[in-house]
C-alpha cells in the first residue's frame, strides 16, 4: 500500500483514480504502455508473468510497477478477467504533446467477467450473462443481461433454492448485489465461486427507464435498476441495444433442477464436463451462433403450453417435409453471421468495417431465406415470416459506404467507397493526382539525368525523396538536389517542388483519414436506428435455425412426432435413449417400450447391474424434454402428457454445495422430489437407499415408494436391487414390476437390455464383479457367502412378517458385513463407562468439562 510520502503529480492522479476502483486492476495509460503500480503491479506481474520493476529507484518510497504495451493489452485483460478479476482501463483523454500540465486521464471502461462482449469464436454459441439480485424478505428480485446480445430478463424467485438453480443454469460468472441481500442468501451464492459485485446507489436515466418500461413489480424494478446502473458505471458507453426487460416466470417452463439436468446430461457430460455425449450435442445441427445459443435456452426451458409445443412441432414437420428447400435453407443460414452480436457491437461502438460487411452479407441472405420459408410454409410459419425482415435500408447504407475489403482498424482510412462523399473524393483525387505527378516526376528526372534506376520513395521521417545509387551520383546536376540521407549504396535527395507536392499529398491523406473515420462513425450512428429491427430479425433467424436443426436430427435419427395427451398416460413403443444409441450405434441398441396407463404410476425396475436400468429411465426423461421443446422423439410411436417438473436421483452426483456425503445428497435430491413433485411431475429414482445399510436403505426405499404412490401420484420410475420390494405390487395398485432381462449360461452373463414385465429373479452382482475382473478367490468367497445368506434369509422369512407389512428390521440386521467380527462380552469397566455416558447431562456441561469427562472415560477404558 502507498505510504504517506510526497507524491509526484502523476502518482497523485493515479491514486485518485485507483481510489474509485479498489476492486479492479487499474491499467493506467502512460504513452505506449498501460502501467500498474503498487499491489496491482505485484499481483499483476505474478499472474501475467511480467517483469516487476520500480518507478522511482532512487527515492525513499519505491513504487512497484509493471506494464503491458497498449497494442497487446487485450490479451492481458482477457487473462485477468478469465481468472475472475476486473480491469479498469484508464486512458489519456488528451494528446500529451498538447496538454498543459498533467495529461487528463479517465477510466473509459471496467472490464468484468459478466460484461465481456468479445467472447471469441470458441464461445460463439454461449451466452455471457451478468446477473443481479435484490432481496425482500424471502423473495428475490432477479435479473440477467447479456451485454453482447442485448438480452435482458427479470423474475421474482421465491426461495434460495430457485435462486441457486437460476444462477447455475445461466452459468453466470458475475452477480451484482446491493445491501438488501442478506448474509444467509450470500451463503447460497458463495460456493458457486462467481464474482460478487456491489452496486448500491442506483441512477435512473432515460436509457434505464426505457429498459424497465414493461416491468411493473417493485422487486424487479429494484433489481433491474441496480443491474443497469452497474452496467452504465462499468461500460461508460451507450447501451442502446439493451432490449426492454422481459419478465419471466420460472413456473412457465418445465422445471428441471440443476442436479437433474446434470443427471440427465442435457447440456453437460457428467464425466468430461463437455458438450460431447449430451442431448445438446445430439441436437445441435444449428448453422448460426444465434441458433446455437437459442437451442441451449430452449433445452433449459422446455415448454408447458400445448399450443406452443404444437406450433413448434408443426414447424418442424413442415421443414421435415421439404428436404430440398431445407437443405438450401441450411446453406443460406451458414452465411448468416452473428447478427445479434453484430448489432450489439454497433450499439457499443466496437464495430469495424469488416463487421459491417458481415452484417451486410448476412442481411443479403434474408430475402432468399424468406423466399425458401414461404415455399416450406404450410401455415405454421406465418407469424415468424412477418419478423424475417431483410432490413434493406442497412444493406443499402453499408453497401454505399464501405469498400469490399476494409482493414481491421477504423482509424487508418481505406474504409469508405469512392462516390460516397464528395469531400472525401476530393482528397482522394488530390492524393491520386499527387501520386500521378510523382510518377511523372520520376520519369522526367530519369530522362533529364539519364539515370535509369533513379526512383522516388517515401518514408515517415523524411517524407518523399529521390534516391540515386552511389555509382550514378556524378550524373546529377550540381544545385537542384538537396541531400537528405546517405545509405550504403545510395543517397537520398529532395527538391523544393517535391516538398511542395508532398505537403499537398500528405495533407490530403491526413484529411482523408480523419474524414473517413468521421463518416464511419456517422454511418454507425445511422445503423443504430435499426438495432431493434436487427434484434428482432436475429431472434427469428435463431428460432428458424433451431427448428431446422430439430428437423435434420429428427430425420437422421428416425424420430417420430409425439402425440400430446391430456390424459395421465405414457405410451412409448420401441423407444431408445438417443445419445446412448448414437454413441454405441444403432445395430447394437435394443429398443424398449414404456407403458404407463392412467391407473399405473410407478414402474419398479429390477435387473442385474449394467443391464440398462438407468438408461431406460433416462430415455424417458429425455423423451419428455424432447417433446416439450417441440422436437420429435426417439421411438416408433409415442404418446405423452405434458409434465410440469422432472426430478431425478440417478448415479453418484457430485456434491455441488460441498461437504455432504453421497447418502446425504441422495436423500436431499429425493426430498426435493417428495416436497415439490405434483401429480403431473416425472420422478426417476435410481437405486434409492443404496448409500446406507441394507435394511435402512430398503425401509427408506419402500417408504418413499409408498409415499409417491399414496400421496403424490406422479409417474415414477424406480430402479432397485432390493428384490424384496418387488412384492409391493400386491398391495400397491398403481405399481407394476418390470425387469431388464439377462441370461446366465455356464457362469457367464449375457445382458439382453430388454425390459419385460414382472420382477427379475436375481441380482447377478457377483457376475458383474467377475466382468470387472475381480480375483477368482474373492469371487468364490462371495458366492459362498451369498449362498449362506440366502439360506438364512429363507429360513427367517418363514417367521418374519414381510417388510412391506410394517415390520421394522431388527437393529442387529441393519449392517450386513462380509467379515462379521467375533462377539466378545463387555467387561464390567466397559459396562460402567457405558452407563455413565448414558447418564451424563451433556446439555448443562461446559465444553471443557465434557472434554475432561471424555478424557476420564478414555483412561478408564485403557486401564481394562
Ligand atoms: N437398450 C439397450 N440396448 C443396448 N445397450 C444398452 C441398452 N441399455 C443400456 N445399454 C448398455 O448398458 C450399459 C449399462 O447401462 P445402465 O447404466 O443403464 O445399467 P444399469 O442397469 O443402470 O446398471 P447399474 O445397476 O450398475 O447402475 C450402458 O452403458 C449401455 O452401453
Amino acid at each position: 500500500m502507498p505510504q504517506k510520502t510526497k507524491k509526484t503529480p502523476m502518482m497523485e492522479q493515479y491514486l485518485r483514480v485507483k481510489q474509485q476502483y479498489p476492486d479492479a486492476f487499474l491499467f493506467y495509460r502512460l504513452g505506449d504502455f498501460y502501467e500498474m503500480f503498487y499491489d496491482d503491479a505485484i499481483k499483476g506481474a505474478q499472474i501475467l508473468e511480467l517483469t516487476l520493476t520500480t518507478r522511482n529507484k532512487n527515492a525513499a518510497e519505491k513504487i512497484p510497477m509493471c506494464g503491458v504495451p497498449h497494442h497487446a493489452a487485450q490479451n492481458y485483460i482477457d487473462t485477468l478477467v478469465d481468472q475472475g478479476y476486473k480491469v479498469a482501463i484508464c486512458e489519456q483523454m488528451e494528446d500529451p504533446k498538447l496538454a498543459k500540465g498533467m495529461v487528463k486521464r479517465e477510466v473509459i471502461q471496467v472490464v468484468t467477467p459478466g460484461t465481456i462482449t468479445d467472447t471469441g469464436a470458441k464461445e460463439a454459441k454461449e451466452n455471457n450473462y451478468l446477473t443481479a439480485i435484490h432481496q425482500q424478505a424471502d423473495h428475490f428480485g432477479f435479473a440477467y443481461a447479456d451485454l453482447s446480445t442485448g438480452e435482458l430478463k427479470s423474475a421474482i424467485l421465491d426461495s434460495p433454492e430457485v435462486l441457486l438453480n437460476e444462477l447455475l443454469s445461466l452459468r453466470t460468472k458475475e452477480v451484482v448485489i446491493d445491501d438488501s441481500v442478506t448474509e444467509k442468501a450470500l451463503t447460497v451464492i458463495d460456493p458457486l465461486k462467481i464474482m460478487i459485485s456491489h452496486q448500491d446507489n442506483c441512477q435512473i436515466s432515460a436509457e434505464t427507464s426505457y429498459a424497465m418500461q414493461d416491468i411493473h413489480s417493485d422487486l424487479e424494478q429494484a433489481v433491474l435498476s441496480h443491474l443497469l446502473t452497474y452496467l452504465i458505471r462499468t461500460q461508460k458507453r451507450s447501451l442502446g441495444h439493451l432490449q426492454k426487460a422481459v419478465h419471466y416466470e420460472p413456473s412457465d417452463f418445465l422445471k428441471i433442477d440443476h442436479a437433474s439436468s446434470r443427471n440427465l446430461e442435457l447440456l453437460q457430460n457428467n464425466r468430461t464436463g463437455k458438450k460431447h455425449g449430451t442431448l445438446l450435442w445430439l441436437l445441435d445441427q444449428t448453422k448460426t451462433a444465434m441458433g446455437g445459443r437459442m437451442l441451449k435456452q430452449w433445452l433449459e426451458r422446455p415448454l408447458l403450453v400445448i399450443k406452443k409445443i404444437k406450433l413448434r412441432q408443426a414447424r418442424v414437420k413442415d421443414l421435415l417435409d421439404h428436404y430440398f428447400e431445407r437443405s438450401e435453407l441450411r446453406d443460406e443460414l451458414t452465411q448468416v453471421y452473428d447478427l445479434e452480436r453484430l448489432a450489439g457491437k454497433v450499439a457499443l461502438g466496437t464495430v469495424n468495417g469488416r463487421d459491417l460487411l458481415q452484417l451486410k452479407q448476412s442481411l443479403q441472405q434474408i430475402p432468399k431465406i424468406r423466399y425458401l420459408l414461404t415455399t416450406i410454409d404450410d401455415g405454421s410459419f406465418k407469424k415468424l415470416l412477418t419478423k424475417i425482415d431483410p432490413v434493406a435500408e442497412v444493406v443499402d447504407l453499408i453497401d454505399r459506404a464501405i469498400v469490399d475489403d476494409p482493414p481491421m482498424s477504423v482509424t487508418d482510412g481505406n474504409l469508405i467507397k469512392e462516390g460516397f462523399d464528395q469531400e472525401l473524393d476530393k482528397y482522394k483525387d488530390a492524393m491520386k493526382n499527387g501520386k500521378r505527378w510523382l510518377a511523372k516526376l520520376e520519369a522526367d528526372e530519369r530522362q533529364a539525368t539519364g539515370i535509369n534506376n533513379l526512383k522516388i520513395g517515401f518514408n515517415r521521417v523524411f517524407g518523399y525523396y529521390i534516391e540515386v545509387s552511389k555509382a550514378n551520383l556524378s550524373k546529377l546536376p550540381p544545385d537542384r538536389y538537396q541531400r537528405k540521407q546517405t545509405l550504403t549504396n545510395a543517397e537520398r535527395f529532395i527538391t523544393p517542388e517535391l516538398k511542395e507536392k508532398e505537403d499537398l499529398i500528405l495533407g490530403a491523406e491526413n484529411k482523408a483519414v480523419d474524414l473517413e473515420y468521421r463518416l464511419f462513425v456517422d454511418l454507425r450512428e445511422q445503423i443504430k436506428d435499426y438495432i431493434k429491427r436487427l434484434q428482432q430479425l436475429a431472434a427469428s433467424v435463431a428460432v428458424l435455425d433451431v427448428l431446422q436443426s430439430f428437423a435434420v436430427v429428427s430425420e437422421q435419427q428416425h424420430f417420430v412426432l409425439p402425440e400430446l395427451t391430456k390424459k395421465h398416460e405414457i405410451e412409448i413403443s420401441a423407444g431408445w435413449h438417443p445419445v446412448v444409441q448414437e454413441v454405441m450405434g444403432q445395430q447394437s441398441y435394443v429398443p424398449n417400450d414404456i407403458r404407463m396407463p392412467e391407473n399405473l404410476n410407478i414402474l419398479l425396475i429390477t435387473g442385474p447391474n449394467m443391464s440398462g436400468k438407468s438408461t431406460y429411465m433416462r430415455q424417458l426423461a429425455q423423451t419428455v424434454v424432447l417433446t416439450q421443446i417441440g422436437c420429435f422423439v426417439p421411438a416408433k410411436k409415442a404418446k405423452l402428457p405434458i409434465f410440469d417438473q422432472i426430478f431425478t436421483r440417478i448415479g453418484a452426483a457430485d456434491d455441488l454445495i460441498g461437504g455432504q456425503s453421497t447418502f446425504m445428497v441422495e436423500m436431499q435430491e429425493a426430498n426435493q422430489a417428495l416436497k415439490h413433485a405434483t401429480q403431473n411431475s416425472l420422478i426417476l429414482f435410481d437405486e434409492i437407499g443404496r448409500g446406507t445399510a441394507t435394511y435402512d436403505g430398503m425401509a427408506l426405499a419402500q417408504a418413499i415408494i409408498e409415499y409417491v404412490h399414496d400421496v403424490i401420484h406422479a409417474k415414477t420410475l424406480f430402479s432397485t436391487h432390493y428384490h424384496e420390494l418387488t412384492s409391493l405390487d400386491q398391495n400397491l395398485k398403481q405399481l407394476a414390476n418390470v425387469h431388464v432381462g439377462a441370461i446366465e449360461k455356464n457362469g457367464t452373463l449375457t445382458f439382453l437390455h430388454r425390459v419385460e414385465a414382472g420382477p427379475a429373479d436375481k441380482s447377478y452382482g457377483i457376475h458383474v464383479a467377475k466382468l470387472a475382473g475381480m480375483p477368482d478367490k474373492l469371487l468364490q468367497r462371495a458366492a459362498k457367502l451369498l449362498a449362506d445368506l440366502e439360506i438364512q434369509a429363507h429360513s427367517s422369512s418363514q417367521t418374519k412378517a414381510s417388510l412391506h407389512e410394517n415390520s421394522s428390521p431388527k437393529p442387529e440386521d441393519q449392517q450386513l458385513s462380509l467379515f462379521v467380527p467375533e462377539q466378545v462380552p463387555l467387561s464390567n469397566q466397559q459396562q460402567q463407562v457405558i452407563g455413565e455416558i448414558k447418564q451424563a447431562d451433556l446439555v448443562s456441561m461446559t465444553p471443557l468439562a465434557a472434554l475432561n469427562q471424555l478424557f476420564k472415560w478414555q483412561k478408564e477404558l485403557k486401564q481394562k
